[in-house]
């Protein structure tokens, strides 16, 4: 019997940037968190101790705010791919990298209802948290690149418009049929680009106003069905996505029975419970989609 290393990549996790544009008076502000890994040949590294082929992952750390300030960030895709070629470029040993970038939005104060919004008074609002995963493989006339680009922390409900009836039944069902009921979850989605000749920033925005129309529009009869509505439509308007996966909670919200008060309850009273909660995960996929190589590498929580 030998033992052997087996599958590793290291690197550094969560490095938090506020990136400041303060070429005029009228800032522009940034905040991304970032993490970086490499895999490769580390057998040196963990089975003899010699450091000799890691590149650290203070370096690592080092580069993303060097990186900020030498040149800029522009679209999370493109600050990822920057990175995971400079790391591979200076790591003879990995043959590929992986880099995460989640950016939460901001907003100017906007003091006098103007519109306008303050020059340098931010407050954290929007709608959700941008994602990438980018993977890179490879130098070269070899270099293979994934983009897996997302939304997360986006809590939806609707107050009708949602049934859920027909199910399987067998002696433990105590779930009452409805065609009324109020949905809500807090969507987790993530997509994977065919290719990187994209306008990140408005397929983005585009593929985020898709999501929330197609939860507003769709007649819902479960949860799965919605999810595949919002990944079907994404896929049709947008050629460039291959495949777009949910993970969606069923954030259950019991109707609270107020007859021992005779008070009737027509829909209008819930108790919103936290746990336990479905957990609805699909994948909508074109089914020539191109091979997803190392695209979902690392990714968690996937089916
Ligand atoms: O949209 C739903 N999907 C389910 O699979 C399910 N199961 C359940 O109890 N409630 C729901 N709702």
């Amino acid at each position: 019997m030998a033992i052997v290393l087996g599958p590793n990549q290291y690197g550094k996790a969560q490095s938090h940037l506020v990136r400041v544009h303060r070429d005029t008076p009228r800032h522009e502000i940034r905040d991304l968190t970032v993490s970086s890994a490499l895999r490769g040949d580390f057998t040196l590294s963990h089975v003899d101790g010699d450091q000799s082929d890691v590149l650290p992952t203070d370096t690592q750390k080092n580069t993303v705010f060097a990186f900020a300030r030498e040149k800029g960030v522009g679209a999370i895709e493109d600050f990822a791919l920057t990175l995971a070629d400079h790391f591979i470029a200076q790591t003879p040993a990995a043959d590929g990298a992986r880099v995460e970038i989640s950016e939460v939005p901001w907003q100017r104060i906007d003091i006098d209802g103007g519109g306008d919004g303050h020059d340098h008074a931010f407050v954290r609002s929007g709608i959700g948290t941008r994602t990438t995963v980018v993977n890179v493989d490879g130098r070269g006339a070899d270099r293979r690149a994934h983009v897996v680009s997302g939304i997360q922390d986006v809590t939806l409900l609707k107050s009708t418009g949602s049934e859920f009836h027909g199910f399987l039944r067998d002696r433990y069902t105590t779930l009452q049929e409805t065609d009324d009921r109020i949905l809500a979850t807090d969507l987790v989605a993530r997509w994977r680009y065919d290719h990187t000749d994209v306008d990140w920033d408005a397929a983005y925005e585009s593929v985020r106003a898709l999501l929330l129309k197609q939860f507003a529009e769709i007649h819902s009869h479960a949860l799965q069905q919605t999810l595949y509505g919002m990944g079907q439509a994404v896929l049709e308007k947008h050629p460039e996505v291959a495949e777009i996966k949910f993970s969606a909670p069923n954030k259950h919200h019991f109707l609270v029975d107020l007859a021992p008060f005779g008070l009737e309850n027509p829909n209008e009273v819930f108790y919103a419970a936290d746990r336990p909660f479905g957990l609805i995960e699909a994948c909508v996929v074109r089914d020539d989609a191109s091979d997803p190589g190392s695209a979902w590498h690392a990714v968690p929580g996937w089916v």
